[in-house]
């Protein structure tokens, strides 16, 4: 075995001991390894991610509060934990190469220091001795000189090529599988990015900015509350700037700190949504409609952020929001965002509401789905999906546009909504629910005032690379 310093040939990949070698004493001469806040708690979100299913974007932002960390060392923390688990497959593919076993044979927390190396080495400017020694020091730390060891010469085995290298090395061919290939190099299961290729019609220029925006850090998004404060008066308390479509948004950059933490969220004037979320929950409310327009009803609120902003621009004109949540920790949290707002939360299935049907004037329906539009913000999430989950929500997708329906009044609007541009959970929904209830398909896209690129219609398909949103789709219906 290639020893702590060593450089492996590539003829001998480097073995991990079969038995871990006992924890050796070290000698009063030895540096101590150096004490690394950023990429302990990098290592310690990844770990919470593979041992108990944890979100990496709930876990951080707790580790950093709780250490103290803070500055550069939170920034580091941040950009190496979401980075390491946004890359996984990509970095596990290189690991397989230079790992001598299947890397399902790897101890997972060595597996886990192996990935925050690797994605230091292949995606940052950090040197490559640092990134080396570094994680070699962390694993020394917990695991012994042994595994050190196996880590430092993985490791070092890796520096041998940087990322395009890799990529060339281990993602399919790309003249006889373009979509497998653009997977590989932008870090994404090829079933995503087949979805994505169906959804743009693209295996070409276009899948590929789709895909390299959804590997890229997003910019935090606010929505300012209606009546409470301006996009403009929030940009200028945050030090962001409005966004460029939603008259309630604010972007702030990457990387600027846990925005929980901003005066603003705190005091309850503002809340972290997606623009393209505003524009969906905006594009129900500005359908003209006949009639009243006092009763608006969310079918799947949870956890509020859509109900919040539909509750406070109802209350301006003196209308009501019923709010609908099946799970009780959701519907709380419904309760909560719509604090002092004229919505009422039922904690209901609402596919069996118990609401009045016909009653509702406007009905949005932002449905549970793969959520494979967000994946830039959630850095795990694209490797925990499977196409099996698609199955089972499309049968509820379709069940709860039905019932919307059933719950809107004669000549009200029905907003679809999901957070995924996947053809089953979005035009196929709508489709079938269309054909079967006789409802009006309107076009959606006048209700997305200047935005570009959206397409031929009726629907609007929105996506990171071309309008700088998650990639929401909307369908807005008029019951007949
Ligand atoms: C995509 S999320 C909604 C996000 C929310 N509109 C927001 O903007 O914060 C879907 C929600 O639907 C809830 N849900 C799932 N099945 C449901 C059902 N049968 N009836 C009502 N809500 C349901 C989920 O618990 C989840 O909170």
């Amino acid at each position: 075995m290639n020893g702590p310093g060593q450089h492996p040939s590539r003829s001998s990949r480097p073995s991990r001991p079969r038995r871990p070698a006992p924890p050796r004493r070290r000698s009063t001469t030895a540096t101590p390894p150096v004490l690394d806040p950023a990429r302990q708690a990098a290592l310690d979100t990844l770990r919470a991610v593979r041992d108990r299913d944890a979100y990496a974007n709930l876990v951080l932002p707790g580790l950093l509060r709780e250490r103290r960390i803070t500055g550069r060392d939170a920034a580091l923390a941040t950009e190496l934990a979401y980075g390491a688990s946004r890359a996984q497959g990509l970095l596990d593919a290189v690991l397989a190469v230079c790992v001598d076993r299947p890397l399902s044979e790897v101890d997972g927390a060595v597996l886990d220091a192996l990935r925050l190396g690797c994605y230091q080495l292949l995606r940052t400017r950090i040197p490559a001795h640092a990134a080396v020694a570094s994680t070699v020091d962390l694993v020394r730390a917990e695991r012994g000189s042994g595994i050190a060891g196996f880590v430092n010469a993985v490791l070092r085995r890796v520096t041998e090529h940087d990322e395009a290298a890799w990529v060339a090395q281990v993602a399919p061919d790309e003249a006889t599988d373009p979509i497998g290939h653009l997977a590989m190099s932008t870090a994404h299961p090829r079933w995503v990015a087949q979805a994505f290729a169906e959804a743009l019609g693209s295996r070409g220029e276009a899948l590929r900015a789709a895909l390299e925006a959804d590997d890229a850090r997003p910019s935090v998004h606010l929505v300012a509350r209606p009546g409470e404060c301006t996009a403009e008066e929030l940009a200028a308390m945050t030090g962001g700037d409005p966004a460029p479509y939603s008259p309630y948004g604010v972007h702030l950059e990457a990387g600027a700190g846990d925005p929980g933490d901003l005066d603003p969220v705190r005091e309850r004037l503002a809340a972290v949504q997606d623009e393209g979320s505003q524009l969906c929950a905006l594009a129900l409310t500005r359908v003209p409609l006949e009639g009243p327009d006092e009763r608006w009803l969310d079918l799947c609120a949870g956890p509020g952020g859509k109900a919040a902003l539909l509750g406070a621009l109802v209350g301006l004109s003196g209308g009501t929001l019923d709010a609908v949540e099946k799970t009780p920790h959701r519907a709380d949290l419904v309760s909560k965002s719509t604090k002092g707002l004229p919505v009422t939360v039922h904690t209901v299935d609402g596919r069996e509401s118990g609401l009045a049907e016909g009653s509702y004037d406007r009905v949005l329906v932002d449905a549970p789905c793969t959520g494979l539009g967000a994946l830039r913000r959630r850095p795990e999430a694209r490797w925990r999906r499977q196409p099996s989950d698609v199955a089972g929500l499309t049968r509820l997708q379709r069940e709860l546009l039905t019932s919307a329906l059933n719950l809107a009044r004669p000549g009200g609007i029905v907003a679809y909504v999901v957070c995924s541009p996947h053809l089953s959970e979005t035009v196929g929904i709508v489709a079938d629910v269309v054909r079967r209830t006789g409802a009006e398909r309107l076009d959606t896209r006048e209700y997305f005032p200047e935005m570009p690129d959206l397409g031929d219609g009726p629907n609007v398909q929105l996506w990171p690379h071309l309008h700088g949103t998650d990639a929401m789709f909307c369908a807005l219906l008029r019951k007949p």
